[in-house]
Parts: structure tokens; C-alpha cells; sequence
């Protein structure tokens, strides 16, 4: 089956179509989503920053709205990309995952970072440009790793002061300039936890909008050290046996899916899929 939403490139001086209204990763929304006719929206003299054509929903042609500030309007509320992800439709969060970083990229880019410059959107691909220096700058993604570190029956998870109370996840970080993949794992579970890993195994990546993360997902096998929390970034950090786990990251989260796998293998249970 096709999905439903699919990004495309297209110019924002074509007029019509439906758009979605970003600033800072909420949406502007109403009773029946987050998708407006465009032409209506450009009458209501919202403080736009910048405009992209984004792709098609439903075949429709989809642009983004950046605005500058979260403006009020009667009969709207601003939702908050966290709030879809845990709640709404598969597709709709695409759409918006997909429109948050394009909206974040377009704002931290009008002007070049080399000489001061006004950029310009580039015919052609999604990227903004320097005239002056011919820069080319394009959407920021920062890798990251995420590690589900396991010891038999038992799984090693962590709680962040960011995180929902009571929730423990798997270890993640961002990926440091010249390391590799399979080095960031070893650093960060080492800088958070104190411990160390062997046989790595990749299982999969998931595009992560909070706010521009392309997270890398493996499990880990325990090879020693105690658990020694990083000060700040780690609340709390415990074995737990796969029979008696505590609340767990969202149902959508490659953190979750991590446990998903470990936890089906080890009890004979169907493996779950990975969240796309
Ligand atoms: N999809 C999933 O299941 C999960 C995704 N994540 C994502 O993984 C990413 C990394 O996880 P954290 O534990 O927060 O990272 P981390 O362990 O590297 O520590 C976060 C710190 O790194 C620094 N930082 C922020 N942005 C950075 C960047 N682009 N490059 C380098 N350093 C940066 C800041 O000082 C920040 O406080 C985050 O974007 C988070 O949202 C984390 C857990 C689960
Ligand atoms: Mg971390
Ligand atoms: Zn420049």
C-alpha cells in the first residue's frame, strides 16, 4: 500500500493547496487537524518567516508554514509534535516530523552563516543558498546511536531528568566528529553508565524529529565494569529481568522497539516490526 504521505520538492510561489502552520514543534491545529486550505491561511496575516512546498498527503500538495512567533487565533490551538507522536495517526506524525525539521532548518537558515547574506531557497533541491559565497546549505541531521546493553535475562535501562516519571529507556547519544558508529556506542554507554560492551548488533534506524536526530539502533552484550551514573544526564540506571520491566519509552520509539526484540527473543515470542 501506498503511503500516505510522501515528501516532495515544489516551488512555494505556485498558489493553493493545504498547508501546516509550524513554529518551534507545534502545529496550529483545529477540530479537524493540522491541515489548511493555503490560500485562506495567507489572509490571516500570520507573522511568516518562511514557506516551503513539502510533499503530498493524500495526493493533495502539502506546504509549510513557518511562522515567527506562536500567534493566537480564536477557534485554534497550537499541539505539539510530542503530542502526535504519542497519539496521533502513523502518517500524520510523518507529515509532521518531516515539516518540523524542514520548518526548524528554514528558520535557523535565512541568512548565510559564512558572510551575513539573505538566503534563497535553490531551484531544484532542499537546500538554501548563499549568492555571495555560493554556499549551499542543506536540512541537519544528527546521528545518533541508541543501544539496548543486555546480560542474559536481564537489561540495562536509564532514566534521564528529561524523561515522564517512572519511564527507563535504553542509552543513547549524539555521534562526536571522526568517530564511528560502533566507537559513539562504546564512548557514551561508557560516559553514562560506566560500563563496558561487546558483540554490537545493528537492527535498525528510525529519522527522529527531537529535533533533527537520525538514531542508529543496536543491542549490546554486557563485557564488565558496575553501573556508575554520569552526573546530570542520569537519574537512575538498574538491571532489569525481562520479566519485570518498568514503564517503557513510547509504542513508536526505536528505544522501545530495542526492548521489544530483546524481550520477544528471550521469551519465544514473535519479533515486533520496526517503527517506521
Ligand atoms: N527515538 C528514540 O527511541 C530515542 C531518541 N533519542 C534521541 O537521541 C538523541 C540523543 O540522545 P541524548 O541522550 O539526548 O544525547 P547525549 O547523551 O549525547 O546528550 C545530550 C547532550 O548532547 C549535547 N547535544 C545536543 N545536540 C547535539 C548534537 N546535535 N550533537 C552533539 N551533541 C549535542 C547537549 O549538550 C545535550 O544536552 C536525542 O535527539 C534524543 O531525542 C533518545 C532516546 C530514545
Ligand atoms: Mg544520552
Ligand atoms: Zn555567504
Amino acid at each position: 500500500m501506498m503511503a500516505r504521505w510522501q515528501p516532495a520538492l515544489f516551488d512555494a510561489q505556485q498558489p493553493g493547496g493545504w498547508a501546516v502552520v509550524h513554529c518551534r514543534q507545534f502545529f496550529l491545529a483545529d477540530n479537524n487537524g493540522v491541515l489548511f486550505p493555503r490560500e485562506w491561511l495567507k489572509k490571516q496575516d500570520l507573522p511568516i518567516l518562511a514557506e516551503h512546498g513539502i510533499g503530498h498527503f493524500d495526493g493533495d500538495p502539502i506546504y509549510l508554514l513557518e511562522l515567527q512567533a506562536p500567534l493566537e487565533l480564536p477557534g485554534f490551538a497550537w499541539q505539539s509534535l510530542r503530542q502526535f507522536m504519542l497519539q496521533g495517526d502513523a502518517d500524520t506524525f510523518r507529515l509532521l516530523g518531516y515539516a518540523t525539521q524542514i520548518g526548524t532548518w528554514a528558520r535557523q537558515h535565512r541568512f548565510c552563516g559564512s558572510c551575513g547574506e539573505p538566503m534563497l531557497p535553490m531551484p531544484g533541491e532542499r537546500a538554501m543558498g548563499c549568492q555571495r559565497c555560493e554556499q549551499h546549505h542543506y536540512p541537519r541531521l544528527s546521528p545518533s546511536m541508541i543501544a539496548l546493553v543486555t546480560r542474559g535475562d536481564e537489561i540495562l535501562l536509564a532514566r534521564s531528568p528529561r524523561f515522564v516519571t517512572g519511564v527507563y529507556s535504553t542509552l543513547a547519544g549524539f555521534v562526536e566528529p571522526g568517530e564511528s558508529v560502533e566507537q559513539c556506542v562504546a564512548r557514551e554507554i561508557r560516559e553514562e553508565v560506566g560500563v563496558e560492551v561487546t558483540n554490537l548488533q545493528y537492527l535498525g534506524s528510525q529519522g527522529w524529529p527531537f529535533p533533527h536526530s537520525l538514531m542508529l539502533g543496536f543491542h549490546a552484550e554486557y563485557a564488565g565494569g558496575d553501573i556508575v551514573m554520569q552526573a546530570e544526564e542520569i537519574e537512575d540506571a538498574q538491571w532489569f529481568d525481562v520479566h519485570r520491566l518498568p514503564p517503557l519509552p513510547a509504542p513508536r520509539s526505536i528505544a522501545r522497539y530495542l526492548i521489544d526484540v530483546y524481550v520477544a527473543r528471550r521469551l519465544g515470542r514473535p519479533e515486533p516490526a520496526l517503527p517506521t
